[in-house]
């Protein structure tokens, strides 16, 4: 039987110029339409830290010099990194489809994730965005921007933002009704633009919702069987980068669990992946979740490598 699968690519793999992007998601279509061409339902989700980091640098930068920019708020900045990245995906994607004769429509949808105003995460920043930096660049930064920038998972510091958890998706219907149409869908990108409902009107709020968690609450809501986070690295591993480590291929929640707790997963990078595939694969029997590298999609799903998580 075919599954239905949402597919979380990280934001850390898409370049860093519109050139890079383009580049990349190429890159990434064909693993999709893999998917795609083996008869799977495929619904993808991707990150947007360094993309929505650029965004909201560039327009501080631009308002500061030049009174015809405004400041752009960062649900704003959100939204225009769910449109810059989408349009580049949905075309590398339909690309991939047509030369594959396959005529399926694909689009992003502008997505809103509610969050809870009142989330603890606002209290203490997490989600890095924007490029890396050196330790005296990121001191500068803290100083003349205000910015909270801190060391991420060794490869450099980087600003940090809220992160609060998704609670549900306000466009939950509207991907549904495509999904079941049999069409491609962008959804939840950058973890979706976070928002919080009073009466009547949904309110932007700054922050950056973790993809890999918005993924898995989209995943539960279509019902999906399938969680697959595509990241840089094959599998999840415990020692990451020491002499003595180990590379997983399969986690049972409690070994998860475990393990958070003994500290092997980085916070803001492996973390939050393994924390929500814990989530969906605990959050009805049959739903299996999987870590791996694009280029492993599809020996992933057959089982010959990436990290499963299983109940
Ligand atoms: N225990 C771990 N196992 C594997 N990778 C880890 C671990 N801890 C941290 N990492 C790092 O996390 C990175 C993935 O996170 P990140 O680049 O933030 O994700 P994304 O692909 O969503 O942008 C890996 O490339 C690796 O450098
Ligand atoms: N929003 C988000 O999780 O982005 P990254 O995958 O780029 O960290």
């Amino acid at each position: 039987m075919k599954d239905k699968i949402v597919v979380a690519l990280g934001g850390n793999a898409l370049g860093n110029t519109p050139e890079e992007q383009i580049q990349a998601v190429r890159h990434t279509a064909k693993p999709i339409v893999d998917l795609i061409a083996d008869g799977h339902e495929v619904i993808i989700a991707h990150g947007n830290g360094p993309q929505v980091g650029m965004i909201n640098l560039a327009m501080d930068v631009a308002s500061k010099s030049s009174a015809a920019t405004p400041e752009m708020p960062f649900p704003e900045c959100g939204a225009m990194s769910q449109g810059y990245i989408g349009y580049h995906l949905q075309n590398a994607i339909r690309e991939e489809l047509l030369e594959r004769d396959m005529q399926i429509p694909v689009a992003t949808v502008v997505t809103q994730v509610i969050v809870d105003k009142n989330d603890s995460a606002f209290e203490n920043p997490t989600k890095p965005v924007g490029a890396f930096y050196s330790k005296e660049e990121a001191e500068k930064l803290m100083t003349e921007k205000g910015f909270v920038m801190k060391e991420d998972a060794g490869r450099g510091y980087r600003r940090v933002v809220a992160s609060p958890l998704p609670i549900d998706v306000a466009e939950k219907e509207t991907i549904k009704t495509l999904v079941d149409n049999n069409q491609v869908v962008i959804a939840v990108g950058g973890g979706g633009i976070p928002v919080y409902a009073e009466g009547n009107k949904l309110i932007g709020i700054p922050a950056v919702i973790d993809k890999d968690f918005a993924s898995a609450k989209l995943a539960e809501i279509l019902d999906a069987d399938y969680l697959i986070i595509l990241t840089a690295v094959e599998q999840v591993a415990i020692n990451f980068g020491k002499e003595n480590e180990q590379w997983l291929s399969t986690l049972t929640i409690n070994e998860a669990e475990k393990y958070i707790e003994e500290g092997h997963f980085a916070p803001g990078s492996m973390l939050p992946k393994v924390k929500a595939a814990i989530s969906f694969a605990e959050s009805k029997e049959g739903r299996k979740a999987l870590i791996t590298s694009l280029e492993k999609a599809s020996a992933g799903i057959a089982g010959q490598t990436g990290t499963r998580i299983v109940k």
